[in-house]
């Protein structure tokens, strides 16, 4: 479980994060939506440690992340935009990572072969196209077999069959009891992959449930229209 208190982060005089409150269920998969600049990956980067909070903290199992690293171990993370070591090939990352966590993981290999890039693993990362970037991103992620898989915007630049290609695999580790976080704007993925949903807009909490509920309430049968009316309610 992951738990987010108060937590407040401002950059120079702009509040980004207003004292978010969140419970990030486990086992359960998790949608963070809203608009462009809302704070959805500086939520993100504050959970891995990668922004310093300005004030609040964050709880995995339990136990507060200021200061720690190990927790980490316990996530998978595929970033937005992601930044490689642009000399070295696809199979040299790996073993690379590898190396540095100590592992003799084959998860790799079959995740290549799965997402078709077993050929391409003597390519070297600056010659992959951005949808070939994105595999490696999302076989860096699930590799080690992380206990949380956090994911933002994953299919952006992904073709149609990789995109289901990625979904199914997401669907199955949250079937293994995995607990997935994950941003999108695209609202059918985000029907199709998660359970709960929170909608943050300007650093600050309208919705955190169900993503049924929310669509009960708004009296929509697609995420679409339920999460388009909460921003026009918002911008009225
Ligand atoms: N390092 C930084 N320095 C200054 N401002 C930042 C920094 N990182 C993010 N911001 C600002 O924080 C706000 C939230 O950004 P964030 O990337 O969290 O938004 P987002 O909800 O993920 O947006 P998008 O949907 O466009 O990816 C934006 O106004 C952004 O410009």
């Amino acid at each position: 479980m992951i738990s987010i208190q108060r937590l407040r982060k401002d950059f120079g005089t702009r509040t980004v994060l207003n004292e978010l409150d969140l419970e990030i269920p486990a086992g359960q998969a998790t949608g963070i939506v809203g608009p462009n600049g809302s704070g959805k990956t500086t939520t993100i980067k504050a959970l891995l440690g990668l922004v310093k909070p300005t004030s609040g903290d964050i709880m995995v199992d339990g136990k507060s992340i200021s200061g720690e690293w190990e927790y980490r171990n316990k996530i998978g993370y595929m970033p937005q935009i992601a930044r490689y070591p642009e000399n070295m090939t696809i199979g040299e990352l790996f073993q690379f990572i590898k190396n540095m966590r100590g592992s003799d993981t084959n998860r790799d290999r079959e995740l290549l072969e799965y997402f078709e890039l077993d050929n391409e693993i003597d390519k070297r990362m600056r010659a992959l196209s951005g949808g070939m970037r994105q595999k490696v991103g999302a076989i860096l992620a699930m590799m080690f077999d992380p206990e949380i898989l956090i994911f933002d915007e994953p299919t952006a630049g992904l073709d149609p069959k990789s995109s289901v290609q990625f979904k199914r695999l997401v669907h199955r580790e949250k079937e293994k009891g995995k607990t997935v976080l994950l941003t999108s704007h695209i609202m059918s993925e985000i029907e199709e992959l998660t359970d709960h949903l929170i909608f943050i807009v300007e650093g600050n909490i309208r919705y955190d449930g169900p993503m049924r509920e929310l669509m009960e309430l708004q009296q929509e049968q697609r995420l679409e229209g339920a999460v388009a009316k909460m921003m026009e309610e918002t911008a009225a």
